[in-house]
């Protein structure tokens, strides 16, 4: 099986970044080179250690490369792909994370010479933060990842790309693009749309502002809608038969429950809640979090100065270190409740039992109280 000695990735954000200190980080060791039409991020790239060497002409870059990366977005592919093509050395693999395959299937046909194996790749990670200051070495870490190749890629490349995939700790899924793409328009693309509409309800109706109620909800359903508008836009457009398809379906569903609502049928709108319960309740925790599990407290406060400081100190003298803290102004009347979030199981313990005998009696691990009364 080929192993990969030159690995050169093309744009340094997120998760070109990440992808470099994901190698780095599995112990990789051959050559990683940065190439970015950002001056300043590849200075930043060498100075985190994630690239060995920082080349300012694509062109030299991938001259003597084994593996070329694609981590820009999309819609740069094209140009990029017509100024390196006459420079590719022979046996190099081209891949890229790309979050559409069909389109970059075409761009592939259209630019790459034929003899050149391209596999194209997709790592389910990912945030809504982008540049190489967001990258994490830890992002690919039990996330799946997409491979598609095309009718060119042979089993050695599909091989040798699943091995530096696995390094990285994450899990290679081979299909075939347009499989994919119909994938992803489901699983990220419409949630990606229905998140921006959601946060672009706040603005419609401005006589109220409503933004400083939002709670957890509302930020939880529309936290990937702060992603970059430019890249998510070349996804939509990329991806606009899937994404079209994925519209009407909505459409349906919309259009249905509003009737049922309307028109009062109490046990189809009950029907409708439970379905998507039982949808919700069935994803597997954890397949690709790269974020690590958070051990949550609420802790029940007066509302009154000093309060925070003295919990923290207590917390802190206990050499337990806060992940999170969070205010929550939602519930009413005279006391407060803050939310802790601590790295382990064993902090949660240790901080509950402090908070507990240390003057804040009113303090529960998260859903404790909340289930309450909700079944
Ligand atoms: N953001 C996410 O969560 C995910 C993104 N992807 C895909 O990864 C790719 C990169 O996205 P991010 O890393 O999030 O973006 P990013 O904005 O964090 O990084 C992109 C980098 O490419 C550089 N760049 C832009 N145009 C360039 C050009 N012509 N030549 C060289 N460098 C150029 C930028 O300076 C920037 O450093 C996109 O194709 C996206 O679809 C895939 C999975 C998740
Ligand atoms: O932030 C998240 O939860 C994401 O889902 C990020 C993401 C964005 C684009 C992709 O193509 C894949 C993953």
């Amino acid at each position: 099986m080929q192993k990969f000695q030159r690995i050169v990735i093309i744009g340094m954000g997120l998760i070109g970044g990440s992808m470099a200190l994901a190698l780095k980080k599995s112990g990789f060791e051959g050559e990683i080179i940065g190439y970015d039409v950002s001056k300043d991020t590849l200075e930043e790239a060498k100075i985190l250690r994630a690239i060995d060497t920082s080349c300012a002409d694509p062109k030299e870059a991938v001259k003597d490369a084994n593996l070329v990366v694609m981590a820009v977005p999309v819609g740069y592919y094209a140009e990029i792909f017509k100024e390196i093509a006459p420079f590719l050395p022979e046996n190099v693999v081209v891949t890229d994370v790309g979050s559409v395959k069909g389109y970059v299937e075409d761009v592939v046909d259209a630019y790459l010479p034929r003899d050149i194996q391209f596999l194209g790749g997709h790592p389910m990670a990912g945030s809504e933060k982008g540049g190489l200051g967001a990258s994490s070495p830890s992002l690919y870490e039990n996330a799946y990842y997409f491979l598609t190749p095309n009718k060119n890629t042979t089993e050695d490349t599909i091989a040798a790309l699943e091995a530096l995939i696995r390094n990285m700790g994450a899990f290679p899924v081979v299909v075939a693009a347009d499989e994919h793409d119909k994938i992803v328009a489901q699983i990220s693309h419409m949630p990606h749309l229905v998140a921006v509409l959601l946060a672009n309800t706040l603005e419609r109706r401005n006589s109220i502002c409503y933004t400083p109620f939002v709670g957890g909800g509302f930020r939880d359903t529309t936290r990937i809608a702060a992603g970059n508008p430019h890249m998510w836009r070349d996804i939509f457009f990329y991806n606009q038969r899937e994404i079209l398809e994925g519209i009407e379906v909505l459409e349906v569903m919309l259009k249905e429950f509003k009737e049922i609502l309307r028109q009062e049928r109490t046990e189809e709108v009950l029907d409708t809640l439970k379905k998507a319960k039982t949808i919700r309740d069935a994803i597997p925790l954890g397949a690709r979090d790269y974020i690590p599990p958070l051990y949550e407290l609420i802790v029940d406060v007066e509302d009154r100065p000093g309060v925070l400081g003295e919990l923290t100190q207590l917390i802190g003298d206990n050499y337990i270190n806060i992940k999170e803290i969070e205010i929550l102004h939602a519930r009413e009347g005279e006391r407060g409740a803050v939310r802790i979030a601590l790295s382990s199981k064993e902090g949660q313990e240790k901080a509950f039992d402090l908070l507990k005998n240390g003057g804040f009696p009113l303090t529960y691990r998260k859903g404790e109280s909340e289930d309450v009364g909700n079944q």
